[in-house]
């Protein structure tokens, strides 16, 4: 009974994600609710970093074949179909949701690397000419 209770719960959490419109996630935000997501179906040992790198690795490749054979592509995709870019949308969402949760497993701080990369990237690359 317990048990069922809980899954209602969590799939009510579900459909409520649904309705949310939110310009302003965060990773934080994505990395709670991928561990709840793994937690409430007892897919923790499953997430693994191996197995999350494996997974990520496969979901790139997903991502891949949407542009695989298409030659290059317009910014912004003006000649892709409704259902194209929300194919594209889910992809890069399941490399993003791995990613997030593959630093969580890792014990990374996901937000705080990327911005400490920023400034590395930004001595090793030093502005030379202003663009006008
Ligand atoms: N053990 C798992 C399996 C799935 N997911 C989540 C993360 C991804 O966002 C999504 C991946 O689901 P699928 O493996 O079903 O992959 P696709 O959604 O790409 O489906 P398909 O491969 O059929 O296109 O689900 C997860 O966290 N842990």
């Amino acid at each position: 009974m317990a048990c069922v209770s809980r899954r209602q719960q969590a799939q009510s959490e579900v459909m409520e994600q649904k309705n949310t419109h939110s310009n302003n996630v965060t990773l934080e935000e994505l990395r709670d609710k991928l561990a709840e997501f793994a937690q409430v179906r007892g897919w923790e040992e499953f997430h693994s970093p191996r197995n999350l790198l494996l997974a990520l690795v496969g979901e790139v490749g997903e991502l891949s074949e949407i542009f695989q054979w298409k030659g290059e592509v317009a910014k912004g995709l003006p000649d892709w179909s409704s259902s194209d870019k929300e194919h594209l949308g889910e992809e890069l969402s399941d490399v993003l949701l791995y990613l997030v949760r593959l630093a969580d497993v890792c014990g990374l701080d996901l937000g705080q690397a990327a911005l400490r990369k920023l400034v590395k990237n930004a001595y090793k690359y030093p502005i030379t000419e202003l663009p006008c």
